[in-house]
């Protein structure tokens, strides 16, 4: 007897049924063995005096001479007293609303199987059993053939007690070879042994890993990873970069270009000026492969022109931006979402702060705003719905951060890799070096193909391949880096190798779309128009706010696109540079604020000037 066995629910359900089904007035007889209580107190106390006021109401509505429709045993039992109880029993009840394993289901099964003595001369008839079991024991989801109820709902207990002892024979004697079968394998011998062997599996390679400490507080795990995954290094894929002729550069954006946590979830100027001085170089193939919709990826990345977007997973592919988007699965059958959409409602109304993203390929449960526990204890329980309810549709039920994504089956970020590489190999020219940096799951199968054996068929023999990861974890990435910023230093290394090799006239080129600069005329030499093509190495670039040069400011006065008077707050910044490195300082512009104005004066051998105004 514990508070939390659940048998004054138990005996209502019994009274609910008694009720309801008349046929089993006189017939029925719950026996309720009440081991002596564990514990002591008010509560139980009061427990107690419920059962008590039950079972005497019940036995005096129902019950007549020679008929007690409940018997409650208060007292400790011995071993073969309490065989008998179950061996005489047509369905053992068990209704706790809390507990452990609970073994009562698993000995009654083998007490109802009894002992085939071969002595015996009467052939023994097939055993029956039957099992109500709450949802909440432990031992509940391995017994397939019993009636699962929440013992919290009377009226549905109360049914399946009627249920139970109403079902033919036949039923009641394969279920109760079902339970034997399993109880009977599913031994001590079993579990130890599965225990040892589950043991061994996940310790076999422990001493050839290396094992990192990650997370704070309760999130704190260690993670056993392969003594191979290390951190890249710049300068080390830096000369990969370089040696390489054909580089293939993969790169998740949630995460990986962009923080998860970050409000603004659009790529900042620093990384569009990576990214497009990485697809500006002719040896480069660059690629952003997103689980985002089209829409706002190609909207985000539009300074970018030859970069490749791969949309909602490899759905949608596009190869740069004067090129159509393509779509890469022949999936028109999206029925699927009108069984999903409602079990995701379902879970988004029962979890505050989650929310539906529909795609056009796919559906996603976001709970990144909901309470930690409770949103990821109930994705985990929504993937499992999921999954049961679209076991025959085409579709994957996949988990990321803080997501949950229902995708057509077969597109996969792997898949996009994989047709990347084809089509350099398919150009004659075939990847020597492939990055791919990303943060996810959906990440995982990206690192797994670019190793494998079919990437293996489409890049060159000696290819320089560098899978990675962000964040240290266990990952089929042989590297990782630590966070976004990580990554961007890693991606500007690989630029400032590329730029080398871009004249610094192109260089300011997408330099000025990107930062939607005006040029001025350049008076300061009489000259009317930008002098294009001579700026040239050696020569210097100066960014200069107009407190430094007053001169310019009088000479720019009668401009047209001037914007005087300028405040005390406009003209605070300074700064020079050497036209060597032009391609470094660039990325400190973005840094500045916007809404300041700036004359730039870029001096070429012969003092030609230009003047650009920064606007917001
Ligand atoms: O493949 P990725 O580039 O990493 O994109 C995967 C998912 O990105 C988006 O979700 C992410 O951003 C959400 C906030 O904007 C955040 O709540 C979530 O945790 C992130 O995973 C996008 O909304 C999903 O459709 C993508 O699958």
């Amino acid at each position: 007897m514990d508070i939390f066995k659940g048998i004054n629910l138990k005996l209502l359900a019994f009274e609910h049924m008694l009720k309801i089904h008349h046929k089993w007035q006189g017939r029925a007889v719950l026996v309720q063995i009440a081991n002596p209580a564990r514990a002591q107190g008010k509560d139980l106390k009061e427990i107690q005096d419920e059962i008590q006021e039950s079972c005497q109401r019940i036995n005096r509505t129902f019950g007549h001479e020679g008929y007690s429709p409940v018997v409650l045993i208060e007292r400790s039992m011995s071993a073969v007293e309490k065989v008998a109880y179950y061996s005489i029993a047509e369905c053992v009840v068990v209704t706790a609303v809390r507990d452990g394993m609970n073994l009562t289901p698993y000995e009654y099964i083998v007490y109802r199987q009894g002992i085939f003595d071969s002595a015996d001369s009467v052939a023994k008839s097939p055993a029956k059993s039957m099992l109500v079991v709450s949802e909440f024991i432990g031992c509940s989801p391995s017994l397939s053939g019993a009636i699962r109820i929440n013992s919290w709902n009377i009226q549905t207990t109360g049914e399946a007690l009627n249920e139970a002892i109403s079902l033919s024979d036949a039923e009641k004697e394969l279920r109760h070879e079902k339970h034997y079968r399993y109880v009977s394998t599913h031994n001590v011998a079993y579990w130890s042994k599965s225990f040892m062997q589950g043991l061994e599996r996940t310790c076999k390679d422990h001493f050839s890993r290396t094992c990192w400490g990650s997370g704070l507080g309760f999130g704190f795990r260690v993670v056993a990873v392969d003594p191979n995954f290390r951190k890249l290094h710049a300068d080390g894929i830096a000369s990969a970069y370089t040696k390489a002729k054909s580089r293939a550069i993969l790169l998740d954006y949630d995460g990986t270009l962009v923080p998860q946590t970050s409000i603004n979830k659009k790529p900042s100027r620093e990384v569009i000026r990576i990214v497009s001085t990485l697809c500006e170089d002719k040896q480069n193939v660059v690629f952003i492969v997103s689980g985002r919709g089209r829409q706002s990826l190609d909207e985000w990345f539009l300074p970018c022109e030859k970069l490749g977007i791969s949309a909602e997973h490899g759905y949608f592919i596009r190869w740069t931006q004067d090129q159509e988007w393509e779509t890469y699965s022949h999936t028109t059958d999206f029925t699927w979402m009108q069984i999903a959409d409602p079990v995701m409602n379902l879970y988004t109304e029962s979890t505050d702060g989650s929310c539906i993203e529909t795609k056009d390929s796919a559906l996603v449960w976001h709970h990144r705003d909901a309470d930690p526990d409770f949103g990821s204890a109930q994705a985990k329980e929504m993937l499992d719905h999921l999954e049961s309810v679209l076991a025959n549709e085409p579709v994957s039920v996949k988990s990321g951060k803080f997501i949950v994504e229902v995708k057509p089956q077969g597109i996969s970020k792997g898949l996009v890799a994989e047709k990347i590489l084809s089509s350099l190999a398919e150009k004659g020219r075939p990847a020597d070096f492939v990055l791919c940096i990303g943060d996810d799951r959906s990440d995982e199968d990206m690192f797994e193909n670019i190793a494998g054996p079919v990437a293996e068929k489409l890049i060159a023999p000696d290819a320089s391949i560098f899978g990675c990861t962000v964040g240290q974890k266990p990952s089929q990435a042989r590297f990782f880096l630590d966070d976004t910023n990580d990554v961007l230093n890693t991606l500007t290394a690989l630029a400032d190798a590329s730029e080398q090799f871009v004249s610094p006239e192109k260089l300011i080129h997408s330099f000025l779309i990107r930062s939607s600069l005006i040029i001025h005329n350049d008076t300061m030499n009489g000259r009317s128009k930008f002098p294009h093509g001579t700026l040239i190495q050696g020569s210097s670039l100066c960014l200069r706010n107009l407190s430094t040069f007053p001169d310019y400011v009088r000479n720019f006065k009668g401009e047209e696109t001037f914007r005087p008077p300028f405040s005390q707050r406009e003209l605070c910044h300074c700064i020079d540079w050497d036209t060597s490195l032009v391609r470094r300082n660039l990325s400190l512009i973005s840094s500045f604020e916007p809404s300041f104005t700036y004359i730039a004066t870029l001096r070429a051998v012969k003092f030609h000037s230009i003047f650009f105004q920064l606007y917001k």
